[in-house]
């Protein structure tokens, strides 16, 4: 399988924060879903990719080019979301596609008018007076419309309600129908990546924590719970990380590690991620 994204010891660093080695692949025909925390450095990361920041080390190659030397050719190819849409606001969605039928060769204006009336987006009027909800929705209407084959979605589901959640999901499985297209899809939304991804890339304070299948993901970890004294008897190598609760303690555990005879609960991604987040080392 060849890889849609591959980024390998990526570094870039302002004065309070780093990105430390990023390493991580996203194979192509599949989704990743690419988590962490406020300020943990996933815009900073989808921006290198991007080429808007300059990369201080590492290699970024995406559909196997290198993101700076083949830039036109490669963003030809990619629908880009950002949590706002950094657009004119006295535009509307017929000026832009104006203008973007000029900019991508394969820009489908018969498509686009599809996604719009699909949204229901009104065609003339101004940007800055559609919800945010709308604005969402126009913005993944651009990205799709000069059929890309990776989409690189920075938090496209905030701040939106379940059901225009749904309604944008739905479009991503749809463009996933293409078994070569991709999505990196970078979210809050755990439940959504649930739903949809097929990878997790998980970052903490610009490291990358871990990068996986996410079926691997669930089913490797469980969660155990108890007091001090008996999670003495499980194995200290199965433990990964530990949270003080009311009742006592809970801790992840690596499943395979463990004998079945302990009862272990499953964890979801947002359980995970606060284990590696607020948990300390057993
Ligand atoms: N241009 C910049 N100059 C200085 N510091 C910056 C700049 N851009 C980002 N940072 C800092 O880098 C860190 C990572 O920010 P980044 O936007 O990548 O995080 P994030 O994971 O996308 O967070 P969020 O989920 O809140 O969007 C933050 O501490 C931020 O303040």
């Amino acid at each position: 399988m060849t890889n849609a994204i591959e980024v390998t010891n990526l570094k870039k660093s302002f004065p309070q924060f780093q990105l430390k080695d990023v390493s991580f692949q996203l194979p192509a025909g599949t989704i990743m879903g690419f988590v962490g925390e406020n300020g943990a450095g996933k815009t900073t990361t989808i921006k290198c990719l991007l080429n808007l920041l300059k990369k201080e080390h590492g290699e970024i190659k995406i559909f196997g080019l290198d993101h700076s030397e083949h830039e036109t050719t490669i963003k030809e190819h990619i629908g880009v979301v950002f949590d706002e849409l950094y657009i004119p606001d006295t535009l509307h969605a017929t000026h832009i596609n104006n203008i973007l039928e000029k900019i991508f060769d394969r820009w489908d204006e018969a498509y686009y008018a599809d996604l719009l009336k699909r949204f229901k987006i009104p065609f003339k009027k101004p940007i800055k007076q559609l919800s945010r909800g709308m604005r969402m929705k126009l913005s993944i209407a651009i990205a799709l419309s000069h059929h890309p084959k990776l989409l690189i979605l920075d938090e496209p589901t905030s701040g939106l309600d379940p059901i225009v959640r749904d309604e944008i999901l739905d479009l991503f499985m749809e463009f996933m129908q293409d078994e070569d297209n991709s999505i990196l899809f970078s979210t809050h939304i755990t439940s959504d990546l649930e739903k949809i991804a097929d990878y997790i890339t998980f970052i903490h304070d610009g490291e990358i924590v871990f990068s996986k299948n996410k079926d691997e993901l669930l089913y490797d970890y469980g969660i155990w719970k108890g007091t001090i004294e008996q999670s003495m008897e499980l194995p200290e190598h199965a433990k990964i990380r530990m949270r003080k609760n009311a009742f006592g303690i809970e801790i992840l555990v690596n499943r395979k590690e463990v004998n079945s005879a302990f009862t272990l609960d499953k964890p979801n991604i947002e359980d995970i991620m606060l284990f590696f987040v607020k948990g300390v080392h057993p």
